[in-house]
């Protein structure tokens, strides 16, 4: 593709150098140069992508595209705004592959994930060619691809739907984070059904405020639909969970078919009759499209919520409310989401990715709900990540737990001792007696410990890393899994 091509499509843009020079690829970080790619220099957080021209030229990089100019060997696209243009050259570039399949986007501070599973699960059981981005993979055509953050780049994320496009998938449903849209990683992408899951304190590191979060989340409601199609496929749908604030700002703002789900306000997808017990979670839902009763298999009121939201993105693909009971009913969680782990102990152990204030709370009050005996929670908070939510997650800890373990999650560049401190400042600012909770700084004497503490019938949750394989202290990925250290605290009982 001529550079002079690609310029055409960005206004107030200047090309400094032969426009005609053939650009073979696309990216942005100079360590996975090809040759004759388009090479982006994006202004970023912690360096400057302008520094790595060199470095991008020398690996074979055919052009730039740049917000100054450099002195560089090679042609020079100048734009105002390089992540905008890297947006529109990759949609570009691959086709514009989000038009050619129904995308469902989800947001929201918890649920993302576990939504994203089971629309997965009710679309492919419905005969659907799904693909799935997120958190914990990226999966289509029947294999799946580890993923580094949420929500990928724009280059990287065109490149993956091209991919998916190319192997025939029909819809894909993904998460997409606050950060990602703040930074512009999904535009372009076109979504027909955008759902809000729920709006509660993270990330206020880099949002700052709540409303500037809101507003992060906001952008994927406020850039969907804003002409009205004549055909019904083509209509857009902003799905939004009726029972939280956030979401009468999100319909202000959308001018997509809002749809509603909820427990307490009264909504076009409407649970009642909630029961939730140790091993699951039913209740009765009434739809736009009839009403059923529902058994899940995952636990807490949280994942009625999150069925919800998967009900409605299911009915609005077409897909037959008693299909979707069979689907939900069949799937028996989600890797790392309240997942229990059993070696043979006559206490209950479960693992949950909880790493928020909110989460924490809900599955601590789900897990409460139905212990028996005593709830021992092994939890930390990740360095290099909003600081405000340490105190409030300690609180919350200690007021729905009977023993806290205070440990560490992923410090990263942090000191781990500190973030511990962090945490604790929470129950001491609480009144929390010292006898209630102790600080094991090594998540896996900290699980060890809360094992060895266990009785019969009590509960041990141990919260903030779900699905991941690693530990990231300092810049070195451990490997660590809580599911494995905590089968290997159980076994050492026995010895
Ligand atoms: C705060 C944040 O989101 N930062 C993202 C941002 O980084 P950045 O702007 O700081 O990039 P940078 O490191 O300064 O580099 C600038 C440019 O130089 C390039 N570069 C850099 C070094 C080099 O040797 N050569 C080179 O070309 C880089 O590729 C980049 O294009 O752009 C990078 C490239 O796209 C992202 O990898 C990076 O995510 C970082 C790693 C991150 O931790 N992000 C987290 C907070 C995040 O996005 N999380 C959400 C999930 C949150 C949730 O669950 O709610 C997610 O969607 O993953
Ligand atoms: N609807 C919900 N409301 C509140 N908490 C929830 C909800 N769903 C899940 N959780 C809690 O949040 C944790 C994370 O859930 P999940 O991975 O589905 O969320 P996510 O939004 O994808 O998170 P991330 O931002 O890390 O991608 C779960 O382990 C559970 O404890
Ligand atoms: N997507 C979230 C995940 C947090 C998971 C927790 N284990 C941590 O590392 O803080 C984040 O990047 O903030
Ligand atoms: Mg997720």
């Amino acid at each position: 593709m001529q550079l002079q091509q690609l310029a055409s499509l960005l206004a107030a843009s200047r090309i400094v150098g032969d426009g005609t020079v053939d650009c073979r690829g696309i990216g942005a970080d100079s360590r996975r140069v090809h040759q004759g790619d388009l090479f982006l220099c994006l202004p970023g957080f912690t360096v400057d992508g302008h520094d790595y021209a060199q470095q991008a030229v020398a690996s074979g990089a055919a052009a730039l595209v740049v917000e100054r100019e450099l002195n560089v060997p090679v042609p020079q696209l100048i734009v105002k705004d390089a992540r905008y243009a890297m947006a529109v050259l990759a949609d570009y570039m691959f086709d514009s592959p989000s038009r050619r399949m129904r995308m469902i986007g989800v947001t929201g501070t918890n649920g993302k994930t576990t939504i994203t599973y089971l629309i997965e699960k009710i679309l492919n059981d419905a005969g659907v060619n799904t693909g799935l981005i997120g958190t914990i993979q990226m999966r289509y055509g029947g294999r799946s691809y580890p993923m580094s953050g949420t929500t990928p780049e724009s280059v990287e994320l065109q490149r993956y739907l091209g991919n998916m496009a190319e192997q025939g998938v029909q819809c894909c449903a993904m998460e997409v984070s606050s950060h990602a849209l703040e930074q512009g990683r999904v535009k372009g992408t076109d979504f027909r059904t955008a759902i809000f899951t729920n709006l509660t304190q993270d990330h206020l590191d880099y949002h700052n405020t709540m409303e500037e979060y809101r507003a992060a989340k906001g952008l994927l409601f406020s850039r969907l639909g804003n002409t009205f199609s004549r055909d019904a496929s083509d209509s857009k749908y902003a799905v939004l969970n009726a029972d939280d604030p956030a979401s009468s700002y999100f319909q202000a703002i959308t001018a997509a078919q809002v749809i509603t789900y909820g427990v307490e306000k009264k909504s076009d997808v409407q649970a009642s009759h909630i029961a939730v017990g140790a091993k699951g979670t039913s209740f009765h839902v009434s739809t736009f499209k009839g009403d059923t009763d529902i058994v899940l298999r995952m636990v807490g009121k949280f994942n009625v919520y999150n069925a919800l939201a998967a009900i409605t993105a299911a009915l609005l693909e077409g897909v037959a409310l008693a299909d979707i009971k069979y689907s939900l009913e069949s799937i028996a969680g989600v890797d790392g989401r309240v997942e229990p782990v059993d070696a043979g102990q006559p206490f209950a152990v479960i693992v949950d990715y909880a790493h928020t204030p909110d989460g924490l709370e809900n599955v601590l009050r789900t897990v409460k709900e139905f212990a028996v005996g005593k709830v021992w929670c092994v939890f930390g908070c990740g360095g290099d990540r909003d600081r405000t939510k340490r105190p409030l997650m300690g609180k919350i800890a200690a007021q729905y737990s009977d023993h806290a373990f205070i440990t560490s999650d992923n410090p990263r560049t942090e000191d781990p001792e500190a973030i511990l401190k962090d945490i604790e400042q929470g129950l001491i600012d609480e009144g929390i007696p010292a006898e209630r909770y102790e600080l094991i700084t090594d998540r896996r004497a900290a699980i060890h410990k809360a094992v060895e503490m266990a009785s019969p019938d009590d509960v041990v949750l141990i919260a903030g890393k779900g699905h991941e394989t690693y530990q990231l202290i300092g810049k070195t990925v451990h490997e660590f899994d809580d599911r494995i250290v905590a089968k290997e605290a159980i076994r050492g009982l026995s010895k």
